[in-house]
């Protein structure tokens, strides 16, 4: 994988399919892209630790940097960070070729074991922060592709979604709480709400309908199925979130995974890499396969999928990843 260039280049992608070997995208991707993000809304919160005293606060708030009055946010410093994003492993509606949209499913054995695996990919890349969405099928990719991690912290759900069991769940240890690592669900990281092609079998529905009519339901960008959300609408809460939420973590220096969803990834993926309308809609994501990119100075740098461990193409061109592996082996001696 060419490494990313300093200027801004065009990536020529015709078909991309995040498979975790040697995908198109990777292969067609001679020089990346180099992408801004658009910066995340105002106003300054400090990052929420419980103090030693106990007094509750959460365990850890999203960082937005001060406005520097223009409303937007430059980052303090050129921190480089990891944006680690996963789709869950396979899913017993996966399984069974059954839309799934938000339906809370969990995963199968070998969603399961599609998890672990991606744990050993990403087992020496610095996870900080987890967000995943709020079904189980992400959760559980997450916890288990954590269970894998050379750092051995314990990923801890915040339970932020309402104040009784946020403020039940403190924990009143600094060293404890060092070991951990806090866990956001976000229902606006959900997969697509597929309407009435909930629970339907995908070959019997495109035999009814008609294989282009299906196929645009699920691959077009701004084409709902019936009752249902289009990309477009999906992409509204999901990648509204990652800006407010997900990209001030980074710009504090913090080293994300983001759980989730076919659909409300490739939403995420399309403002990442700048994907046309048209070109979003042969980007598939298999389930399971970790894709890694470098955030820094307020760009994302797509770095494709650790097919292993210590890959040294993932590790290429980012000094501090490989650092943080050295260290790694330094503590596990
Ligand atoms: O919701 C579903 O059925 C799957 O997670 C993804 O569906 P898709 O492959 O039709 O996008």
């Amino acid at each position: 994988m060419a490494a990313a260039t300093s200027h801004h280049t065009i990536v020529s992608i015709q078909s991309h399919r995040w498979n975790g070997k040697n995908s198109s995208m990777e292969k067609r991707a001679a020089n990346v892209r180099l992408v801004s993000v658009a910066s995340c809304s105002s106003g300054t919160r400090k990052l929420g630790l419980v103090s030693a005293s106990g007094s509750t606060s959460s365990v850890i708030d999203p960082v937005r940097l001060p406005s520097n009055g223009k409303g937007d946010h430059t980052p303090k410093k050129s921190s480089e960070s990891t944006l680690i994003l996963i789709r869950h492993g396979e899913s017993m509606w996966n399984e069974k070729n059954l839309f799934t949209g938000c339906v809370d499913v969990p995963l199968t054995p070998t969603g399961v074991e599609e998890a672990i695996e991606a744990g050993k990919r990403i087992c020496n890349i610095p996870i900080d922060v987890i967000f995943t969405s709020a079904m189980i099928r992400s959760q559980m990719t997450a916890m288990l592709a954590m269970m894998q991690h050379r750092r051995k912290k314990v990923p801890i759900i915040t339970h932020k979604e309402s104040e009784q069991p946020h403020s039940w769940s403190q924990i009143y240890s600094e060293d404890t709480r060092e070991q951990s690592v806090p866990v956001i669900t976000a229902w606006q990281l959900n997969e697509r709400m597929y309407g009435e092609l909930q629970g339907l079998n995908k070959k019997e529905t495109a035999e009814r309908f008609g294989k282009e009519q299906v196929h645009e339901w699920r691959r077009s960008y701004d084409i709902p199925p019936p009752n249902g959300e289009s990309l477009a609408m999906c992409a509204d809460r999901a990648v509204t979130y990652f800006k407010d939420e997900v990209v001030p973590q980074l710009i504090a220096g913090k080293h994300v995974m983001v759980a989730a969803h076919a659909n409300s990834l490739r939403s995420i993926i399309m403002h990442l890499d700048k994907l046309t309308s048209q070109e979003v809609i042969s980007l598939e994501l298999s389930t399971g396969i970790p894709m890694l990119y470098i955030f820094k100075e307020g760009e994302f740098i797509r770095r494709g999928s650790p097919a292993g461990p210590s890959e040294a193409s993932v590790y290429a061109y980012t000094k501090n990843l490989a650092q943080y592996r050295q260290k790694l082996d330094s503590m596990v001696q």
